[in-house]
């Protein structure tokens, strides 16, 4: 499913980050920690084909990411890979309904009333997104990043500042909403809590 091969990227062409290779089923969860500074959201976009590495390369479900040209990218992108930014983003004058539509490709924004249900935020959906609170918000941002049905669920730092109980609720929330759609989900994170959850990982140093 999801596989990179001696991933490497550099944004000054003197310090050099070196990534150790991943691999993660349709599925399964792949928590990558790490301290700050250490790489974590900058391996979080070259997965996402947000970057282009300077070496190595990216396979998800049988297409090499990163020989595709930046127009092509962007296409897989929208139809593959779902992002969970650590911050939402979302268009402040559209709907949280609105702001799922605009994301979808395709027919696949007739989703947005079951996702919205599942993820527990179907009253909301007319409201403005600013006006929701931080936890509605994220669980807002994950039905964003399921629209399209992605085979690959990419969460940056999503429990950061969350109790214990919500902490683990919400990986509970983005691990069932995975595998309902068979994507391989990788959460990177400084939250060392993560690793009595989720048991496989890699630490990057
Ligand atoms: N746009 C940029 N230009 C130059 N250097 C950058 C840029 N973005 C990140 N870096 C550097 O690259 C390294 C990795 O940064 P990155 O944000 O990926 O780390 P991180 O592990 O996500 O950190 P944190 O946990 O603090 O968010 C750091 O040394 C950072 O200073």
């Amino acid at each position: 499913m999801l596989s990179t091969r001696a991933l490497s990227y550099s944004y000054d062409g003197i310090r050099h980050l070196h990534y150790p290779d991943l691999d993660a089923a349709a599925g399964e969860t792949l928590l990558v920690t790490g301290m700050s500074g250490s790489g974590k959201s900058t391996l979080l976009h070259l997965l996402g084909s947000l970057l282009s590495p300077s070496s190595g390369t990216i396979w998800l479900n049988g297409t090499e990411l990163t020989a595709l040209k930046a127009a092509k990218a962007d296409r897989f992108r929208k139809e593959n890979i779902g992002i969970v930014f650590q911050k939402a983003h979302f268009i402040k004058a559209l709907s949280v309904k609105d702001n799922l539509r605009l994301a979808a490709h395709g027919s696949n924004g007739n989703d947005a009333n079951r996702l919205m249900q599942e993820l527990g935020i179907a009253d909301l959906k007319h409201r403005a997104p600013a006006t929701l609170s931080q936890g509605e918000q994220q669980r807002a941002a994950v039905a964003r990043a399921l629209i399209n049905r992605p085979s690959l669920l990419l969460a940056d730092e999503p429990t950061s500042n969350l109790d214990d109980h919500n902490a683990a609720q919400v990986i509970r929330l983005l691990q069932q909403q995975a595998l309902a759609v068979a994507a391989a989900l990788v959460i990177v994170t400084h939250d060392f809590r993560l690793k009595q959850i989720i048991s496989k990982s890699i630490h990057l140093s």
